[in-house]
């Protein structure tokens, strides 16, 4: 059976073999420990852990069967939310589809997903407002507490366009909302209007949740295999849940754990498919707001190469010395494409003519792989067979888990997000009545401005 794998070769000039397995026997294997005892800190978040197996085939029928009468009542289903409520379902659909997409317009049951509520762009809502005037739309708002400023604004301007154009009735049945199984602001609005809800636990973070609804509605809107991702996922879920020396959640945490304590403080994923850009973004946030505490933490990065060869390539392989990689590398392309022969062969590339581009792609990752190393730059590897449902539900539930045992390696709790709520605090003070004035003044004297 194909998995994804982890290979850390590439690292060995940097820390060695032995300081790596010591990580992963002592402190990894004691932070899998936590996670499967729940003694960890965090110890309420933990229902991410065995989702893949809690998960019953009725749930996913029953998510499935939402996402079919979205698809066929709307050419556009517009999901609204943000951080986990987002980035899951967009670096999977992203992963999946044709990368013209955007370009096409969506066809009849077959709807495209677009996305909202993830930024606070008042053009960005303007022409997405405009692109949604008469045509055929749904809405699936994702909120546990129905207050984040970015979605709420989204949901309110589009509820109400919606409700303008199919009137109030109507927009009920074409409005799904994922929130908390009983507080909340949107739990609210959802029992007053009708609306067909879906429930994010309370044992499951934002960043942890692509598994339950929140990713999965999504996904099955857009028309992918939502069981077999949870199928991937499973796979992985058994293949980690003990320590042993092929454990790769366990490997990967030790590597990057063993990097950071010999002074590289930046982990760049990269990846050599740009399907794979938002799957960068997902994984920034799972790390970042995961591990990024009490003044510690990798600062996760990620690039797409080739492209970014050309912008950031000097940078990683030439300035400072604090960062690795971790290489995400698709064995198999679903589509061939070989390069022609051209007579007049002005850019003298006839050489590589008759070669798939794809082999191109796989010397590009190889050579700069090389390069990369000699410059100082360890590499982790990660290979994934393909990109399908399944090996996507592998490498997210692998990241997940990886995620939680690197956390505790670290020290920390790697399941609150204490720092995100920082801005809101000034911002709701900026923006809230009374003191709104006063508040902005203090502020501004403080930033010096
Ligand atoms: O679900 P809510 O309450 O809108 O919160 C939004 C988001 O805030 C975060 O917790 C932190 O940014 C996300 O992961 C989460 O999905």
């Amino acid at each position: 059976m194909k998995k994804i794998q982890v290979n850390i070769k590439h690292i060995l000039n940097t820390v060695n073999e032995e300081s790596v397995r010591t990580i992963q026997k002592g402190a990894a294997a004691a932070g899998l420990e936590k996670l499967n005892k729940g003694t960890g800190e965090g110890n309420d978040f933990l229902g991410w852990l065995d989702l893949p197996s809690r998960t019953p085939a009725h749930h996913l029928d029953e998510i499935q069967a939402v996402a079919d009468e979205l698809r066929n009542s709307c050419d556009y289903v517009v999901s609204i939310g943000i951080g986990g409520s987002y980035l899951g379902a967009k670096a999977v659909i992203e992963a999946l589809s044709n990368s013209f997409d955007a370009y096409t317009p969506a066809l009849p049951n077959n709807p495209k997903v677009l996305f909202a509520g993830q930024n606070i762009g008042e053009d960005y809502l303007y022409e997405l407002q405009e692109f949604l005037k008469d045509k055929r739309f749904g809405i699936i708002v994702i909120s546990k507490s129905g207050t984040t400023i970015e979605p709420a604004i989204a949901f309110r301007l589009l509820k109400e366009q919606l409700e303008a154009q199919v009137g109030k009735e109507k927009a009920s049945k074409l409005i799904v909302a994922i929130t908390d199984a009983k507080r909340g602001a949107l739990r609210q609005l959802a029992t007053e209007e009708g609306y067909k809800t879906f429930v994010i636990d309370d044992n499951v973070g934002g960043r942890f949740s692509v598994l339950t609804p929140v990713g999965l509605l999504p996904i099955a809107v857009a028309g992918f295999d939502i069981k077999k991702l949870v199928e991937g996922a499973l796979e992985l879920q058994h293949d980690t849940e003990k320590a042993s020396d092929d454990n790769i959640s366990e490997l990967y945490a030790a590597a990057r754990n063993a990097l950071y304590q010999a002074g590289k403080k930046i982990e760049i994923l990269v990846n050599y498919n740009p399907k794979l850009h938002y799957f960068g973004e997902w994984w920034k946030q799972l790390y970042g707001e995961s591990e990024g505490k009490d003044h510690k933490g990798i600062y996760p990065a990620a690039v797409d190469f080739s492209t970014d060869l050309h912008s950031m390539g000097q940078w990683i392989q030439d300035g400072e010395r604090t960062i690795f990689e971790t290489v995400l590398s698709v064995d198999s392309v679903k589509h061939t494409k070989v390069i022609p022969s051209d007579e007049a062969n002005l850019d003298g590339l006839n050489y590589i003519a008759g070669k798939r581009v794809d082999e191109v792609n796989k010397m590009a990752e190889l050579g700069t792989r090389i390069a990369h190393v000699d410059g100082g730059v360890p590499n982790i590897r990660i290979t994934i067979p393909e990109l399908s449902e399944k090996y996507l539900g592998q490498l997210i539930y692998f990241f997940e888990k990886a995620c939680g045992i690197s956390g505790y390696i670290l020290g920390v709790n790697p399941f609150n997000q204490p720092g995100v709520e920082d801005y809101k605090r000034n911002m709701f003070a900026l923006l809230e009545k009374p003191g709104y004035e006063e508040a902005t003044k203090a502020i501004q004297a403080k930033l010096g401005e």
